[in-house]
């Protein structure tokens, strides 16, 4: 799918339309878990119609080799999910641009990076993942408990870390950020700033389920795709647990 002339943010948007969804599921297997391909395969062909895109952690993409990657990102692929590589990345310009072409050849349509990395860095990053036919989504607030540690830290000038990251990734012109579910208030504030800018950033929102955070209650504070792991691919009926979620996500609470 990275060969589209559209870009990821419209392709993402396309099919959360027609699936009338508004998931993204972490394919995150435990450690001892094995046939991590069929696992990840299985998991795929059960949430396909309840979701828009699956993510690769690094459960995935540490154990299994660049060519199972690719197997399980065109299936993938063939179900109409879009791939997102979640890296994290965050290193210097030559080395991001590595790790992003590798990705592009394993079938990734996205990755996620870190804009600690400084405002050019990510700027010349999202660049090179456009000219890939890829999107790049930059992490803003994560949905750990102490996730204040790093992205709640006031900067020099009494700059929240958050702002400083928000404002990083609008300039570099991603095609989303990460803001954990766990994070009403950050979702609401970062809500009104879109408005106040009149601009479309999407929130993808990690941290429903197992972490504690609420589909309804994340959708209504600005979340415009849930990311959810455990929930969904421990159940006994995976399906049935994307479309509980997929339901929940198209009703907002009032
Ligand atoms: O970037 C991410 O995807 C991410 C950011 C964040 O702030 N919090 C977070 O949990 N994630 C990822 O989202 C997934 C959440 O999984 P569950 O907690 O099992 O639903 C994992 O793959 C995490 O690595």
């Amino acid at each position: 799918m990275t060969s589209s002339s559209s870009s990821f943010s419209q392709r993402m948007a396309q099919l959360a339309g027609k699936k009338k969804s508004r998931i993204v599921v972490a394919l995150d297997p435990a450690a001892n878990k094995r046939n991590l391909k069929q696992f990840a395969i299985r998991t795929i062909d059960a949430v396909a119609g309840e979701a828009c895109a699956v993510k690769f952690n690094f459960h995935l993409l540490l154990p299994l080799s660049s060519r199972e990657i690719a197997e399980v990102t065109k299936r993938a692929h063939s179900r109409r999910l879009l791939c997102i590589a979640d890296i994290k990345l965050n290193d210097i310009g030559d080395t991001n641009e590595v790790a992003l072409e590798h990705l592009a050849k394993m079938g990734f349509d996205a990755a996620i990076a870190n804009p600690f990395m400084g405002a050019n860095t990510l700027a010349s990053l999202a660049k090179k993942a456009h000219a890939l036919g890829m999107g790049l989504i930059a992490l803003v607030y994560m949905s750990h408990p102490d996730a204040a540690d790093g992205y709640g830290l006031q900067a020099h000038g009494g700059m929240m870390m958050y702002r400083i990251f928000l404002d990083r990734a609008i300039k570099a012109y991603v095609d989303g950020i990460v803001v954990g579910a766990t994070q009403a208030d950050i979702l609401n504030e970062i809500s009104e700033k879109k408005k106040e800018l009149k601009i479309s950033l999407p929130v993808y929102s990690p941290g429903v389920g197992a972490q504690g955070g609420d589909a309804r209650q994340a959708v209504k504070s600005g979340s415009d795709y849930l990311i959810i792991g455990r929930s969904i691919f421990q159940a006994k009926d995976q399906a049935a647990a994307a479309r509980r979620f997929r339901l929940l996500a198209a009703s907002p609470s009032p």
